[in-house]
């Protein structure tokens, strides 16, 4: 008899997962962990009011594999924001969920293992852990919001987002940081457009309503307030690089236009550094340039950075992954890393406190 099935044709399985809350009981969110996260949110949300003179600064790896390695780093990254914190607010680089081009490994929560068993559920398990002892340092976290239903298990650790520049044209990603209750930062599109980020932070700040799930785990109608506090993020683009001066005035200019905040964070990496980790630092000393010269819009920066430099192909046998080095793409290691965030810090230290609202 012919199979008159006309659904899921293409489904393999569907397997049900732990609720966001059973996650969150095993693991929970509270006392000094849970004020380190409100806090470090409200110093991001007073960065951006420009109540706070500091600027931000979001490193680490370009995506987490090895969560002791992660820890190594983030005990560096603490020491090294304890000493800069007068000048910089520092933020780790979480990022569990990796946007590919086409295809490729997709992070800690798809892939824990890095051996095509995709055992999500140990993923999240692993990154809420991560998560919670990172912050648990106070050291505050940041991560990319790929994924529309992993918020319901960890955005509660975290103090910035992304949406990256594979999705910021996305209505999903769009209603989704509309509830988020950190920062979020678009980054321009791939092809270096401005304008999806600028449509998209108008779209952020209203309400939505949409489908999503509740803690329980439960399908849902998600209804949310609208978030005031996006930004762009310039990563550059097909055409070349976006951090120079010129383009951040026709950013400005563009989000002026647009009506929106003219607040922008400037993504060392990416298309801005051709993806050769050894020019962020480049581009690093070229934005603390502009705001010597007076710059008042920008008011973050982002370093892909690990605890060695480069990057490395996921081997056959996992043994033979090298420590602290990144298996998306190439980081600064961490000696360049705390030579260039130091060197900026003193740069810019008596700078900033006399910067004017733009
Ligand atoms: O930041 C990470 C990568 O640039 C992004 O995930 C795309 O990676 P891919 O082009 O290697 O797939
Ligand atoms: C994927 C990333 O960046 P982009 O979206 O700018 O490519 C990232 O920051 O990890």
């Amino acid at each position: 008899m012919t199979d008159l099935k006309a659904d899921d044709l293409n489904i393999e399985a569907i397997e049900t997962l732990m609720t966001p809350k059973a996650l969150k009981a095993q693991m929970p969110l509270e006392g000094s962990a849970l004020e380190s996260v409100r806090s470090a949110r409200q110093t991001i949300f007073n960065i951006l009011d420009r109540k706070d003179p500091r600027l931000f600064v979001v490193v680490g790896p370009c995506s987490i594999h090895d969560p002791e390695a992660a820890l190594d780093y983030a005990a560096r990254l603490k020491k090294l924001a304890e000493e800069v914190q007068d000048t910089l607010y520092i933020v780790m680089r979480v990022y569990f969920e990796k946007p590919r081009t086409s295809v490729g490994w997709k992070g800690l929560i798809n892939d824990p293992f890095m051996d095509d068993t995709f055992q999500i559920e140990e993923g999240l398990k692993l990154g809420r852990k991560l998560l919670l002892d990172i912050v648990s340092m106070g050291l505050p976290a940041s991560t990319e919001a790929l994924d529309p239903i992993s918020p319901q298990y960890l955005q509660d650790l975290i103090a910035w987002s992304a949406i990256g520049a594979r999705t910021t044209e996305s209505q999903t990603h769009r209603e989704m940081s509309s509830g988020l209750s950190s920062a979020v930062g678009f980054k321009n599109g791939t092809d270096g457009g401005l304008m999806v980020a600028v449509n998209a932070m108008q779209s952020v700040s209203h309400p939505h309503r949409f489908l999503g799930i509740s803690k329980g785990g439960q399908v849902a109608v998600v209804r949310t307030k609208g978030n005031p506090y996006a930004h762009v993020v310039l990563r550059g683009g097909s055409a070349g690089p976006n951090y120079d001066s010129v383009h951040v005035a026709q950013a400005e200019e563009e989000l002026r236009k647009g009506g929106v905040s003219t607040n922008i964070m400037i993504d060392c990496s990416h298309a801005n550094s051709n993806k050769d980790p050894s020019i962020q630092s480049l581009v690093l000393k070229d934005v603390t340039h502009q705001i010597l010269e007076g710059n008042q819009s920008i008011i973050g920066v982002m370093l892909e950075s690990n605890i060695n430099f480069g990057n490395q192909k996921i081997p056959a046998d996992l043994k033979e992954l090298k420590y602290g080095v990144s298996v998306t793409d190439a980081c600064i290691d961490w000696a360049e890393t705390e030579r260039s965030i130091k060197e900026m810090a003193a740069k810019l230290k008596d700078v900033l406190p006399q910067r004017q609202t733009p």
